[in-house]
Parts: structure tokens; C-alpha cells; sequence
């Protein structure tokens, strides 16, 4: 195989299964928008997760309940134009599935028909149990969301860490049964003690992707543009930046803006 014609093996929602029983971490990251999302496949991320926190990321809202089923639908669509090895996981946005498992139905068949992505999310556990299982008899791949779950966020009144009573717990643990019984590929666990989470993860054979949820889980997700340093104001302490982007691209606008200023740009090379 020559080098300009490397081929690609794509992940599947049973390769993640057979990388959990392996012991090989699964690494997952949300995108957007095409050029990130080629971005990150050809750098060899597993998953990619078009989160609907692109309501807070793409569109500057407050939480992700503004975002609709139209616009997850553009932003999953441009994704999928850009991957050649990754799983793509589409978020079903707030109000697309909690009506009634037909809708979640309809909206998870959208998302399959008009974007082209692999599998979808819903936030929850035994609250959408017959959207969960109508999703799958279509033959629609589903990944659980449990613990810190954002769409609910006017439930909880805030971010904090979730689960840390008994009782919580208790209700996390059954919902993470449940999921992988209705037959989930995997799930999501966000913001919980890493305690909590591991036990999780070693009680079922799905994987556990973490966010927030320590290092007993079967794989990692953060936002993609938390983890480059793009934003300033978002700084929880799960949160490892591996860029300082918002100060890189600061110093490149303003120098744009000098040389624009000074005549600088365009020199004689860039203009005809
Ligand atoms: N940019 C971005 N990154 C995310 O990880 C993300 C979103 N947006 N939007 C949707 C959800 C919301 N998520 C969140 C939101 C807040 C915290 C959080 O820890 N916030 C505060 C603490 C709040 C508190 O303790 O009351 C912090 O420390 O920043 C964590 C995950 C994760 N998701
Ligand atoms: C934070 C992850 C898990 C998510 O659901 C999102 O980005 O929308
Ligand atoms: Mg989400």
C-alpha cells in the first residue's frame, strides 16, 4: 500500500466492545465542522461525538437546550464528510426524543438518514427505556448518557459533581444496567466520583466512556475545543488543555491586524 493511498480501518460499535475487553482505552472527542473533524480522524481518535454542546460551543447559547434537530443535523452531516476511520455518535438534541418513543424514534432515523452518522446519544436511564428500545429495533446503534446529563440542567440547578449520595448512586448503577441490557454499545458517565464510575465500568461489558469520571473507565471524552485552549471561561477541573489556542490565535489576529495596519500585507510575493 502506497503511501498516498493509506487505508483506513474503521472503528466500529464492535470494535469499541472488543477494545474494552482487550484493555485498550478508548479516546473520544467532539466535532463540529468538517475541518476539525478531518483534524482529529487522521490524528487517530476512535470516536467522534457531535455533541449538541455545540449550543454552547458553535452558537454561544447558555446550555444546550436552544439547539435543534435541523442544526445537529448540519453540523453531523459535515462531520461525517470528513471521516474516514472514526465512529461518529450524534447527540439527539433536547425536545427531539423526550415526547414519546415514536418521536425518538423519528428524530434518531433523521439523524441517520440526513447527516450519515454511525449511531446516536440520549441523555437518561430507565426515563427513556422504550425510546432506547425502539431506537435499537430499528437497528439504530445507541449510546447511553447517565450521571451530569446537561439537557436536564433546570432539573438540577447546577454542574455539580452527580451521584455522590447512596441513593443517586444506587439509581446510576441500574440505569448503566438497564442501558447495556436494552442493548447500548456504550455509555457516557459525566461528572461522577471516579469511584462510582469504575464500579460501573467493572460491572458491565459495554464500554464506559468518561467525562469528568476518572481513570477507572473504559475510554475518555472532552470537548474539542475545551482541550485545545480555546475557550477561557469553561475550566473545570476534569479538564486537561493540551494547547493554549485562545492565546495563539489571539497573537495571530492582532498581528494580522498590524500588518494590515502598516501595509505589511500583502507584500510584493502575495499579490499579482
Ligand atoms: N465547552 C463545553 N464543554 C463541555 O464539556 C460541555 C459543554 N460545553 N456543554 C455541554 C456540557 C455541559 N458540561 C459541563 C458543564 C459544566 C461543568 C462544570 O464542572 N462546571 C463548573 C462547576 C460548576 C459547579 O460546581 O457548580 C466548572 O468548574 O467550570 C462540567 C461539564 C459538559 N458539556
Ligand atoms: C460532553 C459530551 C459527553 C456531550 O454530550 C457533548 O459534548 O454534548
Ligand atoms: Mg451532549
Amino acid at each position: 500500500m502506497s503511501a498516498s493511498k493509506k487505508e483506513y480501518k474503521r472503528i466500529t460499535v464492535k470494535s469499541l466492545t472488543e477494545m474494552k475487553s482487550q484493555g485498550e482505552k478508548i479516546a473520544m472527542l467532539t466535532a463540529y465542522d468538517y475541518t476539525m473533524a478531518t483534524i482529529v480522524d487522521r490524528a487517530g481518535i476512535d470516536v467522534i461525538l457531535v455533541g449538541d454542546s455545540a449550543s454552547n460551543v458553535m452558537a454561544g447559547h447558555e446550555t444546550t437546550l436552544p439547539i435543534t434537530l435541523d442544526q445537529m443535523i448540519y453540523h453531523a452531516s459535515s462531520v461525517v464528510r470528513a471521516i474516514k476511520r472514526a465512529l461518529v455518535v450524534v447527540d439527539l438534541p433536547f425536545g427531539s426524543y423526550q415526547s414519546d418513543p415514536k418521536e425518538a424514534l423519528r428524530s434518531a432515523i433523521r439523524i441517520m438518514k440526513e447527516s450519515g452518522g454511525h449511531a446516536v446519544k440520549l441523555e437518561g436511564g430507565t426515563e427513556i427505556k422504550e425510546s432506547v428500545k425502539r431506537i435499537l429495533h430499528a437497528g439504530i446503534p445507541v449510546m447511553g448518557h447517565l450521571g451530569l446529563t446537561p439537557q436536564s440542567i433546570y432539573k438540577f440547578g447546577t454542574y455539580t459533581v452527580r451521584a455522590k449520595e447512596e441513593q443517586e448512586a444506587e439509581k446510576l448503577k441500574q440505569d448503566a444496567l438497564l442501558l447495556e441490557r436494552l442493548g447500548c454499545f456504550a455509555v457516557v458517565l459525566e461528572k461522577v466520583p471516579n469511584q462510582l464510575a469504575r464500579e460501573v465500568a467493572e460491572s458491565l461489558t459495554i464500554p464506559v466512556i468518561g467525562i469528568g469520571a476518572g481513570n477507572g473507565v473504559d475510554g475518555q471524552v472532552l470537548v474539542m475545543h475545551d482541550m485545545l485552549g480555546m475557550s477561557q471561561e469553561f475550566s473545570p477541573r476534569f479538564l486537561r488543555r493540551y494547547l493554549d489556542m485562545h492565546t495563539q490565535m489571539t497573537g495571530a489576529f492582532e498581528q494580522y491586524i498590524t500588518d494590515v495596519k502598516s501595509l505589511d500585507f500583502p507584500n510584493d510575493e502575495e499579490q499579482y
